[in-house]
């Protein structure tokens, strides 16, 4: 038996592996990061000068003695340089934000269009099998996180380290070691280990918040897609319930967070209100006011730069968390994959399937079917509720990965490129999906080359005619969310509209009709019996006995597994098959209305 390749997703890589998956994602904007990094040191150096100068100022105003080389500069020059210094620091600051949100944007939109292209590319079984709000806030929510990594992490870590080690540096050479060694420990104590306090709670609180924006993005989605069946059960006090208590298991992590956050800023403030206070007693002792009053109006900014690292931790827990459920998605491979050499697919040929096998986690639901399937024939595929139907349709367009042989015009389909192979082999599925757009958008999907005279002949095909000429807009009629403004019966004639409109040569039928009145089916039956003419061939999968009767042969599936096949006459022929006994139990749902 051969098996279809397929992989297991993406497993949770770790913050290193992350960070290092979110620079190499970006790697052509980390020049404009390292401007930004410069800018933002800069404007730290601009601002501690000003202060620097501001408090030479006041040493000569109070005429104290010391530090000539600061106080001995004229007025002039000090008011000169101290206006100076601050139109550098503005024009230095709108630099640094403007490039540092100019990557930090441009970084987000990149990844926007890689979670999106990352699960496209996975779709549909691996896309199907995540809850989509989840997926959602991956790619809205949890994006606009990453924003803290790119905007507001190595520009202020960058300059803390820069202005803790020149003011340590600049105090050693005017000051001596003593004060020097002070404001070095509290720069390591205030950047380095406060910082390093409770960040495993930090962490957990930040993984547990994306995972509840994840869970109350698919309620509410829910809720929107079935607002009609909770306004008729009148249960919106339920799934608001179900909203407020997805928070519940995080609240107490969020509480603690919050607790360590405020334990935090109370250290650093102790650290450096107490250093200053050393500080004060040093010089006090030393009777160098100069020194203590320069030194103090450079420290406290200083202690600003150093205490943003802690503030930044906290916001890199959350952006780390979002960046990991980013990376789940964005390097996670699909199930069924495109081979690395595909073969090209015959415009025309027989399909061919052999011991097809499918299974969902490990459990079996289809095995071992078989059919061959002509240009221009029809071969149904019948069976109870559940018995893998929809699973063998999707397993032989490979949107889930599945075992047995597949083969085209004699090409293996896993040889040959899912796109390749879904242009010329359509699955109309059961539910028929109307995206926000026109209903030439609908139609199209982005398919180029098709005249509106096309699309029209193919509506007029399924009886759409009239409906299309009461439309206001004609093809340019908007569908609106959800399409609200179709029936089922519309919906469906649409769906296979867009399949009929690609002319695939074999087509795939997913109880494609079951909205339809028997006037509209019919006309349908007749369109497709007249594809079938021209030589498309029909794979149709239904419960109606009734509307399978040009099939070549029919197959019965029964708990996963071929029950019985042959030609339709034959098998009525013989009272005992299932499908005879299918035909009298709907034949019977029938005539009690005669
Ligand atoms: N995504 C999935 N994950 C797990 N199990 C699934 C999944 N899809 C289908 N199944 C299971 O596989 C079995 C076959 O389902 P399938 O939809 O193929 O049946 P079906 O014959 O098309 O049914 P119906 O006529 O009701 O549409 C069922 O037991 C179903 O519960």
């Amino acid at each position: 038996m051969k098996q279809h390749p397929h992989t297991s997703p993406a497993q949770d890589p770790g913050s290193l592996a992350t960070i290092g998956w979110l620079l190499r994602s970006t790697a052509d904007l980390l020049p404009p990061l390292v401007l930004a990094c410069i800018l933002s040191c800069l404007t730290r150096f601009a601002s501690l000068g000003i202060y620097l100068l501001a408090a030479a100022g006041i040493a000569k105003v109070i005429r104290l003695p010391g530090l000539e080389t600061l106080t001995g500069l004229s007025w002039t020059w000090l008011i000169l340089i101290i206006v100076a210094l601050g139109l550098c620091k503005g024009a230095l600051r709108y630099g640094e934000q403007y490039v540092g949100h100019k990557v930090a944007f441009l970084s987000l939109a990149r990844l926007r269009n890689k979670i999106f292209s990352a699960a496209e590319y996975q779709a549909p079984f691996d896309a199907r099998s995540k809850n989509s709000g989840g997926l959602l806030a991956i790619a809205t929510r949890d994006v606009d996180r990453v924003e803290v990594f790119f905007a507001h992490t190595l520009p202020p870590a960058v300059a803390a380290v820069l202005v803790s080690t020149a003011v340590t540096w600049w105090t050693w050479a005017v000051f001596g070691q003593e004060p020097a060694l002070l404001l070095l420990i509290a720069y390591v104590v205030v950047g380095l280990v406060i910082p390093a306090v409770g960040v495993k709670s930090l962490r957990a609180a930040a993984s547990g918040q994306a995972r509840v924006r994840g869970i109350q993005n698919q309620i509410l989605s829910e809720t929107l897609a079935g607002i009609d069946v909770i306004h008729g059960y009148a249960s919106g006090k339920a799934m608001q319930a179900r909203f407020s208590n997805a928070a519940r298991p995080v609240e107490a992590q969020a509480l603690r967070a919050g607790k360590i956050t405020g334990i935090r800023a109370a250290l650093s403030q102790v650290v450096v209100w107490g250093s200053l206070l050393a500080l004060v007693v040093m010089f006090s002792a030393r009777n160098d006011l100069t020194g203590l009053l320069v030194l103090a109006v450079i420290v406290v900014p200083s202690f600003e730069a150093v205490r943003t690292v802690d503030g930044f931790i906290i916001g890199l827990q959350d952006s780390l968390a979002s960046a990991k459920r980013l990376y789940s998605v964005a390097v996670g491979l699909p199930q069924v994959q495109d081979p690395k050499q595909p073969k090209p697919l015959p415009a025309e040929g027989i399909l061919e399937v052999r011991n097809l096998g499918a299974a969902y986690q490990g459990v079996t639901v289809l095995e071992g079917l078989d059919f061959t399937l002509k240009s221009g024939e029809i071969v149904a595929l019948v069976g109870d509720s559940g018995s893998g139907k929809s699973t063998a349709a999707q397993a032989l367009v490979r949107s889930i990965p599945s075992t047995g042989e597949v083969s085209f015009g004699g090409v293996d389909v896993a040889e040959v490129a899912a796109a390749e192979l879904r242009a010329r082999m359509i699955l109309v599925s059961q539910e028929a999906v109307m995206v926000r757009g026109t209903i030439r958008e609908n139609l199209l999907l982005g398919m180029e080359g098709v005249s509106d005279d096309e699309l029209m002949s193919v509506l007029a095909e399924l009886g759409l005619e009239s409906w299309l000429k009461a439309q206001k807009d004609g093809l340019d009629t908007k569908l609106g969310d959800r399409s609200t403004r179709l029936s089922g019966g519309q919906r469906q004639r649409l769906a296979l509209a867009r399949a009929l409109v690609r002319n695939p040569a074999v087509l795939i039928l997913d109880e494609s009709t079951s909205a339809l009145d028997s006037a509209s089916e019919q006309l349908v039956l007749t369109a497709i019996n007249n594809r079938c003419a021209q030589g498309m061939a029909v794979l149709m999968i239904s419960h109606r006995i009734s509307i399978l009767g040009e099939a070549a042969q029919v197959v019965v599936l029964r708990e996963g597994v071929v029950a019985e096949s042959g030609a339709p006459a034959d098998l009525l022929a013989d009272s005992n098959s299932l499908f005879s006994r299918m035909a009298v139990r709907e034949a019977d749902k029938i005539l009690p209305m005669n």
